[in-house]
């Protein structure tokens, strides 16, 4: 830097001079040049130094004396200490009379070398641009060459600049030695002025500096230090942060992608979800369309489990020990669900014996146990089965307690009536949207054979004359109702004549068994504290519309809580508990023989022993589905009444019945029914207007050919079903002759002329009336009614049973008749009919097993619109109610509204 400004300040110092050298000689020029270069120069340094060539003050250096000092240093350094004052602090001045000494020379090279030396060190020191030393060789080596003196500088920081000293060699090569001092001057002088106005530059940057930043030098340069630091860290820092920032950008590009790639994806995905939804909505909605198919599918298939696990069950439970028996040892020595192991006295044979049910539950067992598995056979009801449950055992052993619970009732407590209610009203109300049901109940007592309607607190009726007059009048709406006995969805189960109260919930029901509890008899024996001295019934009837097809599903459930067995010494009856408890023994070994019948799959099933046994003829007959629950006493000394009993129960569980059958009438066969029931009736009309005006009685055979048509829609429903016309064409004839004979029954009302045996018969069955009733006091017309019917219902029973007539029966049952005066001669044709089947032709069989003791039993539709207000009517109950002096009154139909 400071040898290339030294060669343009040389360059320019030698301009000048060689332009002119171009024009003239180039001696002269050169020498014009000098002098001017000189000239200037020495104006220069004049300046610099303060010399005037008039030597105006003493000070001053004279022309001389400049030259003299510039040729030995000390002006340059007197010209440095102007600028910077003791920039140069030593200056090797100059004798005064050094002219005179001999060795003038010699200092005077000394003096040179030694300013210039400290010229430039101080230059340095002063930070100006400096040149070296051997910048100025030439102007030594002149001066050398001119004084003679051989001296060089020879020092290590004073290195020679190859391109100035080329340059100030190409310069003085050709010069005069007297021509360097000139030229030099010239050159200094230019250096000096370049010095001059660098460090005049350099002030006012430094000036600029102090301003901007007021403060100390030492301070500035340590701050411009701190600055260079600070900007150096902030530059540093920047760039970290571009890098952080970028290496950020880039993530967030990444993630960016990443974020687009996993939103793609998720579209895809949801688009997926979307397509299978929509796919889901459809199959849904074609479940939805299908669903009442798989309702009805459910249904078939939950019966059918229902009916693969046997239609009756058999369910064994364990009384605990009562308070006050509580450290008696118990013979019930090992329960393992189905299993149940007794300790057995050595008179009984070995040590244990053992016998199996469905299931056992022991003396710990709670009552919502107990009942948690018969709750499949509630849903059943619902569905348009017919249900029975019934809890047999010894007297003390629980069944009270199970049927309906303790005295005092707890929702704990709640035996299986309260729990199968309730299930009832849950379940028909978890249908709602499909189903429609009603739902009404029924509570009878048999006591001592005879049938009670607990809910009304009504006891045996006394026999009145004209009960039998009532009797008559309701006798043609029970022959039309007798037609119907096939199209009744109950089948026998329904309970005869009682009263039948529509319920909606489980609190009415509540209510309404707490007064069938009351009303029943029950007394204190030497057994049990309140011994149920009846069989009781509680009978539910539902019916349900399915709000689709409009088919309508009826379902009846028996829950029967019988009186226990008991041995008389035992119990230590007398009196009435001791005709009571014959009156029970009686009716369960009725019971008994009809398990046995059943179990060996007899011929011959002894329904019509009891009123108990008909109770329950068709829940033991296969027409319904059947549970038992069988109660032991855990007492050692009723060891006795344990075995008999489990025997009994494992009887009753050998027992193998066909499939329950469904209740259930489509609407559109209903429909049906109903237009040709109308027509015909409108056809019957017709007809019994000319018939009235021509027949006589024995004309009525000519009917048999079907020319005639029912003036009922039962006895159409009785044709659809059979396809008897002929029946159905004397029915309705004979339904106007009876109502022009009426005159004549109500004469024949009295009782002197109204023998029991004609009476015989209607007791679960109005189907059978006895001969004695149709010969005397009914018309011609009854008796063909009577020999129609017999055929028809002959022709409609098909049991195995049937095949057998009653006179053929054994002789335990001849005696059971007798004791129930129940003449063997009517008993023929007596019985409901478990299983109806389409009319056959040929020889008349009568049969117990024949009549559907629907007959009993008003249609539950019929009674569903009465009101709870008006549950009884008397007159019914009149009819239902048997004599308590044990003489047979006819049972008949309560009023049913039709
Ligand atoms: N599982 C049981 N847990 C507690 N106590 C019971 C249980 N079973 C029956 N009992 C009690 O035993 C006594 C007799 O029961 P319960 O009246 O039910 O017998 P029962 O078989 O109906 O008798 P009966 O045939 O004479 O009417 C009652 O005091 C009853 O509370």
């Amino acid at each position: 830097m400071a040898s290339d400004s030294l060669s343009v300040v040389a360059e320019d110092v030698l301009k000048p001079h060689e332009t002119r050298t171009g024009d003239i000689d180039l001696a002269s020029r050169k020498e014009v040049q000098a002098a001017l270069r000189r000239y200037e120069a020495a104006e220069w340094l004049r300046k610099m130094v303060g010399v005037n060539g008039a030597r105006d003050l003493p000070e001053e250096p004279t022309e001389e004396e400049f030259r003299l000092g510039l040729r030995n240093g000390i002006v340059l350094c007197n010209a440095l200490n102007k600028v910077q004052p003791g920039a140069v602090p030593k200056v090797v001045e100059a004798p005064a009379d050094s002219a005179l000494l001999p060795d003038g020379a010699a200092l005077s090279a000394y003096q040179y070398f030694e300013n210039l030396r400290n010229f430039l060190v101080s230059m340095e020191e002063l930070g100006l641009p400096t040149f070296e030393a051997s910048d100025l060789e030439g102007d030594g080596v002149s001066v050398e060459q001119n004084v003679g003196v051989n001296f060089s500088i020879q020092s290590t920081e004073m290195t020679t600049s190859q391109s100035l000293n080329m340059l100030l060699h190409a310069i003085l090569s050709d010069k005069k030695p007297e021509e360097v001092p000139v030229i030099v001057e010239s050159m200094l002088s230019r250096v000096m002025q370049e010095f001059e106005r660098r460090i005049a530059s350099q002030n006012d940057q430094t000036a600029k500096t102090e301003n901007s930043f007021p403060s100390t030098k030492d301070e500035d340069s340590s701050m411009s230090l701190n600055d260079a630091e600070t900007s150096k860290g902030k530059l540093l820092k920047q760039h970290l942060l571009f890098d952080r920032q970028k290496r950020e950008i880039q993530e967030l590009k990444g993630a960016l992608q990443t974020t687009r790639a996993g939103m793609e994806l998720m579209r895809t995905q949801h688009a997926q979800e979307f397509s299978n939804l929509g796919k889901h909505m459809q199959v849904l909605a074609q479940a939805a369309s299908g669903y009442h198919k798989v309702l009805e599918e459910n249904r078939k298939l939950y019966n059918q489990v229902q009916d693969l696990k046997g239609n009756i069950r058999v369910y064994c439970r364990v009384r605990p020990f009562l308070p006050r028996q509580s450290s008696s040892m118990s013979t019930v020595g090992h329960i393992d669900d189905g299993n149940i192991m007794i300790i057995t006295p050595s008179k009984y044979g070995k040590g244990h014996k053992s016998f199996s049910f469905n299931k056992v539950f022991g003396p710990f067992a709670t009552q919502e146990e107990v009942f948690s598995d018969t709750q499949p056979l509630i849903r059943s009801v619902l569905d348009g089965y017919n249900v029975c449950i019934f809890a047999y055992g010894q007297t003390g052993a629980g069944k009270t307690y199970t049927m309906s619970g303790p005295k005092e009732l707890t929702e704990e407590s709640f035996g299986v009536n309260y729990r199968a209610l309730n299930d009832l009203f849950h379940i028909s109300n978890q249908r709602k949207e499909t189903f429609c049901y009603e739902i009404a109940v029924q509570m009878i007592e048999i006591y001592n054979e005879q049938v009670r309607d607990l809910l009304t607190n009504d006891g045996p009726q006394k026999r009145y004359p004209f009960v039998k007059i009532l009797l008559l009048l309701f006798f043609i709406p029970l022959l039309v109702n007798t037609l119907d006995i096939h199209n009744s969805s109950q089948k026998g189960l329904a309970v005869p004549n009682a009263n039948l109260v529509p319920v909606t919930s489980t609190t009415e029901v509540i209510e309404l068994m707490n007064i069938g509890q009351k009303n029943r008899a029950v007394s204190a024996t030497a057994m049990n504290d309140r011994s149920s001295r009846s069989h009781s019934c509680l009978t539910i009837h539902v019916q349900g519309r399915d709000l689709a097809s409009g088919a309508v599903l009826r379902g009846c459930m028996h829950l029967v809580d019988l009186a226990g067995s008991e041995r008389v010494n035992k119990s230590e009856a007398k009196g009435d508990r001791l005709k009571e408890a014959q009156h029970i023994n009686k009716s369960l070994s009725a019971l008994g023989d009809v398990i046995s019948a059943l179990a060996q799959k007899s011929s011959h099933i002894p329904y019509r022993n009891s009123k108990l046994t008909q109770l329950l003829q068709d829940s033991l007959g296969g027409q319904a589905k059947t549970l038992m629950f069988v109660h032991i006493s855990p007492e050692a000394d009723a060891i006795s009444e344990t075995l008999s009993t489990l025997k009994f129960a494992e009887r009753v569980a050998s027992v193998e019945l066909g499939a329950a059958q469904v209740n259930k009438e489509s609407g559109e066969v209903k429909e049906l029914r109903q237009q040709v029931a109308s027509l015909k009736a409108a056809l019957a009309k017709k007809e019994g207007e000319q018939i009235q005006s021509t027949m006589s009685s024995p004309d009525i055979y000519r009917l048999k050919s079907g020319a005639t048509s029912p003036a009922h829609p039962n006895q159409m429903q009785m044709m659809e079903d059979f396809g008897n016309i002929e029946v159905l064409s004397c029915s309705a004839m004979m339904q106007e002759r009876v109502e022009i004979d009426l005159q004549d029954l109500l004469r024949a009302s009295d009782s002197s002329l109204w023998p029991e045996d004609s009476l015989r018969g209607w007791e679960g069955d109005n189907l059978h009336m006895p001969d004695s009733f149709y010969q005397g006091y009914v018309p011609d017309v009854m008796r063909v009614y009577r020999d129609h019917h017999r055929s028809w219902a002959n022709s409609i029973a098909t049991d195995d049973s049937d095949d057998l007539d009653f006179a053929t029966s054994d002789s335990s049952e001849q005696d059971m008749l007798s004791q129930y005066n129940l003449p063997k001669s009517n008993s023929n044709a007596v019985n409901g009919g478990s299983k109806i089947k389409r009319p056959q032709s040929g020889p008349v069989k009568s049969s117990e097993t024949r009549t559907p003791s629907r007959t009993q039993m008003p249609s539950p539709s019929s009674k569903l619109s009465n009101t709870p207000g008006q549950t009884v009517n008397r007159s019914n109950r009149q009819l239902l109610s048997g004599s308590a002096d044990g003489k047979r009154r006819p049972i008949g139909k309560a009023a049913s509204g039709k």
